[in-house]
């Protein structure tokens, strides 16, 4: 396992703070202390996460892709920007990596206090196995101060692959919000879903074209630890095996044609939609976390590459 800080620009990066390089068997990461935001997972050479061309890499917005990390709030559910401050917030790196892999740290400053006055300690563990083509991520929240606070959040993995011919297994049985559908509370009948005909459901029970289709959904108590399976639908040929930790919801997100559709996605390539899939363990409204003074909750995801 090797680990490199680089410094903001160096060979020429245009990125928007430094970053670490880090590589272990046949993996190797990219990762800002913008966000402590991964913006490259390959594998032997093939990327396994995705970054929108257009994404904003100067530090004035969140970039798009990757693995950005939502805290204390997820989407727009509460007063903060979408998301909350954690994706573009500067991190310290603490440690290299050794066993535990290398762990980005943000606490609570002037600046998070104007935001959202708590005093609090975040600890994000990246790891690769020793071959390199599983990642672990793990976020650990502690509240440093005496009295509880509430968050939401989640870890936005953009996972990259032919999102027209995947199936997802795993969310078979779960009642999830469609953001789609005026955030209407549906059950999922089948264990493999495809992005198309999702999308395409969502229009419908909106009222709207097909194609004008978003999957955008929160599935709500998926357990914990969940399993999931992404792999080729025309083949079956697995592609990921993900599980989640901690996290109670589980979102599914791409924006379909919808990336096509207007101002919402500026720094969103067109059809970038049938290159990812978004798979995230989150904490939604309904399962916001209260932790108490002095309290800690810790929540990951780890990603197999098949
Ligand atoms: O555009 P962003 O702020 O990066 O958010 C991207 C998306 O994140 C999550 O998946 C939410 O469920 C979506 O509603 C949101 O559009």
């Amino acid at each position: 396992m090797v680990t490199i800080r680089k410094a903001k620009g160096e060979d020429g990066d245009v990125g928007p703070s430094d970053y670490i390089l880090y590589k272990s068997g046949g993996g190797s990461l990219k990762i800002y202390l913008f966000g402590a935001h991964i913006t490259s997972y390959k594998v032997n050479g093939v990327e396994k996460t995705w970054m929108s061309t257009l994404s904003c890499l100067d530090g004035a917005k969140p970039m798009r892709g990757g693995v950005p990390i939502a805290f204390p709030q997820f989407a727009d559910e509460g007063p903060l920007a979408l998301h909350g401050f954690a994706r573009e917030s500067i991190w310290k790196v603490e440690g290299g990596a050794g066993e535990e892999g290398v762990v980005f740290v943000l606490e609570d400053d002037e600046k998070t206090r104007k935001l959202w006055q708590h005093s609090f300690r975040l600890e994000y563990r990246v790891k690769l196995n020793e071959e390199g083509d599983e990642l672990d991520l793990s976020l650990k929240v502690v509240n440093k101060g005496s009295s509880p606070f509430t968050f939401g959040g989640c870890l936005h993995t953009y996972f990259a692959m032919d999102a027209m011919d995947t199936k997802i297994s795993g969310l078979g049985g779960c009642e999830f919000i469609d953001k789609c559908d005026s955030r209407s509370v549906k059950k999922q009948d089948d264990e493999k879903i495809t992005i198309p005909e999702e999308a395409h459901r969502s229009a419908k029970d909106a009222g709207k074209q097909e194609e004008m289709g978003f999957v955008d959904r929160v599935y709500l108590n998926t357990g914990s630890p969940k399993e999931f399976e992404i792999s080729v639908a025309s083949s079956g040929a697995p592609i990921f095996k993900v599980l989640h930790n901690g996290f109670p919801d589980t979102t599914l997100y791409n924006p379909y044609t919808g990336d096509k559709q207007g101002p919402g996605f500026p720094d969103f390539d067109d059809e970038g939609y049938k290159k990812i899939i978004c798979l995230e363990p989150t904490i939604g409204e309904a399962n916001r976390v209260v932790l108490e003074g002095g309290g800690e909750w810790e929540g990951g995801q780890r990603v197999k590459v098949m």
